[in-house]
């Protein structure tokens, strides 16, 4: 595993960062992780990259426990408020990182320009930080990252400050590191982005983790249903009762929500066999926002209770 906590948790005095988190991240694979505003996210990361002192659990990252100074140098980070220095230019900054990822001289000119070439900023390193637009700091932030070719990287929001097209490219760069058998750690609030790249996902809530999985299995579930079907016998909505629980008809249009796909054919076939003109049936699949607002959802219900 490239992660591993066990009951990783932060207080600041009283109040929780985050609690008791279990967490495993495998290799090659782009892991999101979401929640809330002040759910918990920035805390883990700093702990996972050693900007903060858990109170209790532990973490192994790259198969060693945290605050290990090899394994640093193969981790990457790009902080969500990220602020460089306004007077360096592009290639100062990166090679003021370089050193403190100890680079020697020949590395740091070989990367240097390649990690601005593959952020888009390759004519732009000459050019100081203070002169960049949020975008651009936001691509150099993402080249500090990158810089040592880490094995794992934490990206904080790397996109918010992207145009379109920016955003593909930087989700370009992450589907390549991917490839490449690297880490992403990515907390990110952008869900179509997380559902377009990630192959695992955590939601966190109030400082726990309240569900995690593999991304397809998660959206596997609940697909909503809206038939049109003429001749809504008491029959036929006796077995949709029986079969699917819960249903609603307004005018001709019947919803109801089935476990998976895989239930469509049946329901077609049980508004056929009870006399029901099926004119027309469209199904949509939960996406990662209809997940995410129900699970939060539930968590604050239940804190309130
Ligand atoms: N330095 C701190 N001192 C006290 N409380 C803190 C501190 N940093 C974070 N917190 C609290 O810890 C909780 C988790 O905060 P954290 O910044 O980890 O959330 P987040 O999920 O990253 O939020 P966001 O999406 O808004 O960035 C919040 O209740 C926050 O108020």
């Amino acid at each position: 595993m490239i992660i591993e906590t066990d009951n990783l948790t932060k207080m600041y005095g009283k109040k929780a960062g985050c609690r008791e988190i279990n967490l495993s991240v495998g290799e090659g694979q782009i892991f999101g992780f979401l929640g809330p505003n002040g759910a918990g996210k920035s805390t883990l990361v700093k702990m996972l990259v050693g900007l903060l002192f858990p109170t209790s659990g532990t973490a192994r990252i790259l198969g060693k426990p945290l605050g290990d100074l090899e394994i640093r140098r193969k981790v990457g980070f790009l902080p969500e408020n990220f602020r460089y220095q306004d007077w360096l230019t592009g290639e100062e900054l990166l090679t003021f990182h370089a050193s403190l990822y100890k680079m020697s001289r020949a590395e740091k000119a070989r990367r240097v320009p390649e990690v601005l070439e593959q952020v888009g900023l390759a004519d732009k390193g000459r050019q100081k930080v203070g002169s960049y637009s949020k975008g651009m700091q936001q691509r150099v932030g993402l080249a500090c990252a990158l810089l040592p070719d880490p094995e794992l990287v934490f990206l904080d929001e790397p996109t918010s400050a992207l145009d379109p097209l920016g955003r593909r490219e930087v989700r370009q760069i992450m589907v390549e590191l991917r490839d490449r058998g690297k880490t992403v750690f990515l907390n990110s609030h952008l869900l179509s982005e997380i559902e377009m790249i990630c192959d695992r996902v955590a939601i966190i809530n109030k400082g726990r983790i309240i569900t995690e999985g593999a991304l397809a299995e998660l959206l596997a579930g609940a697909v909503e249903v809206e038939m049109q079907v003429e001749g809504l016998s008491a029959q036929l909505l006796d077995e949709l009762s029986a079969l699917y629980g819960s249903y609603q008809v307004e005018g001709g249009l019947v919803r109801l929500s089935l476990k998976n796909n895989e239930d469509i054919p049946a329901l077609a076939e049980a508004v056929v066999r009870n006399g029901g003109k099926l004119f027309s049936l469209n199904a949509r699949q939960n996406s990662l926002e209809d997940l995410f607002i129900d699970l939060v959802k539930v968590g604050d219900e239940e804190c309130l209770q």
